[in-house]
This record gives structure tokens, sequence and C-alpha cells, in this order.
């Protein structure tokens, strides 16, 4: 393509005077330098556009990729042998014969838990079922929590009592007056408020074994894990019995329907029908009482507050000035306290705090006077504790750091 010099047709008419050669010559190379800088100047123009459209489809592959991508199933494998893994699939139940790749095989054993794709091929190995349920459940026999140790909450301790602890102690009163004791009990209100100590508190005073389940730990990423999670949490209650079963976040698993159809939409969803089907077989499940918290109520989904379900509402605020004062002397009833300290005063102080702030001031009042070489604590370390952390958490939000 490239012409030769002898094929270019020279800009001056032959025997053209030698200087007017030259000086046209100079002419026509001025003007193809000039072209050829536009030209190199339109050419790094378009790589650099070329450069984006070449990330940007990256980036869409990528997406489109992780689109297409199946959801994958939890199965645990049954047995082992030279066909492949034979495989039971949560949920179903379902059995299957898969294969598996060698390096795959070599960490496998009957039992393991495995994440299975549409095809029902081995994607990867899961933590052993075991793991799971100690990470998202907490088991505690009588915890050690009483109804002194909770401040400001008079009225929804005693409808938390009434509506726990009573058909837990007394259920015959129930079958006197002919009415059947409120299943569920939902306590909403702002993080750090007591909701979980009230929890607590109640299965310590029935004796009854206190077990935890948050919400969000439900949310997961495998098909028919949290309905499973659910189905154990209910079982390990049954062999618990009497217990308390504490749900925490609710809203993670029993949020209003979203429109968009993810799986992992569906996968929450199932995850809450199966909430609701054990809930509703509450008649059969004897001395198991259900609590549960969130702290965004407008996000609940209707189906969970129906008749024979969380029927029983109770707001949980912040406290008032009476309760932060109820709270501090709560949280200082084992530290030396300096006479100087007025609680109410304190309590003035903090508005808008939870009782978990107030908590975290006592505390922090206390790391104050170690500090200074002190051992009792007083009013100042009290108001310094107050002035560090809201100053940390301006939006009064203290207790997430100092909970
Ligand atoms: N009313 C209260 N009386 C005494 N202590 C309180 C009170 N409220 C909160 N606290 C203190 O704050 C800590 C955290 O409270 P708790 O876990 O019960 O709050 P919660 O309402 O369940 O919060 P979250 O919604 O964040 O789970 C408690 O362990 C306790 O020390």
């Amino acid at each position: 393509m490239t012409d030769t010099v002898d094929d270019v047709e020279m800009p001056y008419e032959e025997g053209a005077p030698q200087q007017e050669q030259i000086e046209t010559l100079q002419e026509e190379l001025d003007a193809l330098e000039r072209e050829n800088e536009e030209m190199r100047d339109k050419l790094l123009d378009a790589n650099a556009e070329n450069n984006k459209y070449q990330q940007k489809l990256e980036r869409l592959s990528h997406e489109n990729k992780k689109l297409k991508q199946s959801p994958l199933f939890v199965a645990t494998v049954q047995e082992l042998n030279e066909n492949g893994a034979i495989i039971k699939q949560h949920g179903n139940n379902q059995e299957a014969l898969t294969e598996v790749t060698p390096e795959m095989r070599e960490g496998l054993e009957p039992g393991s838990r495995v994440a299975v794709n549409n095809s029902l091929s081995v994607v990867k190995q899961l933590d052993d079922e075991a793991d799971v349920r100690a990470r998202v459940m907490q088991v505690e026999e009588s915890p050690d929590v009483g109804y002194e140790d909770i401040g400001g909450l008079d009225d929804q301790l005693r409808e938390v009592r009434e509506t726990v602890e009573l058909p837990m102690e007394n259920p015959d009163i129930f079958d006197d007056v002919g009415i059947r004791p409120p299943s569920g009990v939902l306590l909403h209100g702002p993080p750090g408020t007591g909701k979980t100590m009230m929890a607590k508190a109640v299965a310590a005073q029935t004796d009854a074994t206190f077990i935890k389940m948050a919400g969000s730990e439900l949310v997961h990423k495998f098909i028919g894990e949290g309905a499973k999670l659910v189905r154990d949490l209910f079982q390990v209650a049954r062999d618990h019995e009497p217990a308390v079963v504490f749900i925490d976040e609710i809203d993670a698993i029993a949020s209003k329907r979203t429109d968009s159809k993810t799986s992992g939409d569906a996968e929450v969803q199932r995850t809450m029908m199966q909430l609701l089907s054990e809930m509703d077989g509450f008649d059969e499940r004897g001395d198991i009482r259900i609590i549960a918290a969130t702290n965004r109520f407008d996000m609940l989904d209707r189906a969970i507050l129906r008749p024979g379900r969380f029927d029983r509402l109770i707001e949980v605020p912040k406290p008032n000035e009476e309760g932060r004062e109820l709270i501090f002397e709560i949280h200082t009833r084992n530290m030396n306290v300096a006479d100087d300290v007025d609680f109410a005063r304190l309590a003035e102080e903090t508005n808008e705090l939870s009782g978990a702030d107030v908590k975290a001031i006592c505390t922090e009042a206390g790391m104050y006077a170690i500090r200074n070489d002190r051992t009792q604590v007083t009013m100042d370390d009290f108001r310094h504790a107050r002035d560090k952390l809201q100053r940390d958490e301006p939006d009064g939000e203290v207790s997430k750091t100092f909970a």
C-alpha cells in the first residue's frame, strides 16, 4: 500500500528551477506533517475511546455473567462411590447421583454440606451444619438477667410478663377463662433500648432456655438454608422446652414484599413462609414462647402480624429522663462512684440517648478514672464520657459503637 518514492508524483513541474522545487517540496512537507499530527491526535482519541468501551464491555459482561449464574442449592452428601456422589437436596429431599471433580472429592465425606447448581453439580463445599447453627443460634440456659436490671420499661415489662411468663407459669388460668394466650410478642423500637434484655429476663424468670436467632443471619445465599435453619430453630426449642425463642431483626426475613424477582428475594420469602408455618403450628408446640424484635417496624410484612402470629405488639422507646436516671443507677451498682455524682442531673443532660448509650457512658466514665489513676468515678468523668460519646457519634447513636 505504501507509495515508493518513485511512485510519488512531484508537486512541481518538471524542469522547474531547483529553488522553486525545494520551496514547493518544503510546503508539501509542512502540509503532510500537519496532517500527520492531526491523524495522530485522532488516533489517540480513538484509542482512548476504545479503551473506555472495552472497559464498559468487560463490566457489562461481568454483570451479565453474574445475572445468568443460577442460584445455588444446598445439599448433603449421602454417599461417595466410583460414579461420583449421591447427594440429597435440602428442602425437597430429592436424591441425585452427581459427578464430582477429583479436587472437590478430596474434601468430601458422607454428611458434608455442599452447594450444587441447577444441574446438581457440586460447586463448592460448605461449612458444617453444626457450625452454621452455632453461628446463627445462641442458646443460653436460664440467662443471667433479671427484671431488676431493666430500667424505665415498667409498662412494657408488665405486658411481656403477662403474655410470655403467665402462660408458661400458669397455663390453667387461660383455660379457665377460655382464651388462647397470645402466641408471639413483637418488640419494636430503636436500637439499644432493652428489647433483648427483656426477652432474656423473661426466660430467666421462667427457667426457660433462651434461644436467640438473628434474622440477618438467616438471609443466606443458598436456597433452602434459611427455611431449614428456621425449622432447626424450632427443633432446638422443642429439645429444650421450656424455651423462649427470640428472633432479633425479624425485618430481615419479614419485610414487605418487594417487586423485584431476584432469587435472593425469593429465598427470603421462603424463610419467612417457614417461620409463619412454624408459628401457625403453635398449639402443638407446648412450652415455647416466641418473642421477635425489630428496629424497622414500618418495614414489616403485615402477614406476620395476623392473629395467631405476632399479635401482641409492644413498643420499646428510648428512655425518658426518669428512665435514664434508673438506667444510670443500674449500671453503676457495682461501680465505685464519688459522692458528687448526681444521676438525676446526668439524666437531664443525656436527652435522646438509649439505655445502651447510658451503659456505654458508665463504662467510659470508669475508663476516665482508671486513666487518671483513680479508683473512684466522679461527676466529671461521667460528663467527659458523655461528651466523648456524643462527639464520636454526633447523630446520637452511641450504642452502635460502645454497647
Ligand atoms: N432499659 C434498659 N435498662 C438497662 N439497661 C439497658 C436498657 N436498655 C439497654 N440497656 C443496656 O444496653 C445493652 C443493649 O441492650 P439490648 O441488647 O437489650 O437492646 P436491643 O433493644 O435489643 O437493641 P438492638 O435492637 O440493637 O438489638 C443491654 O445489654 C444493657 O446493658
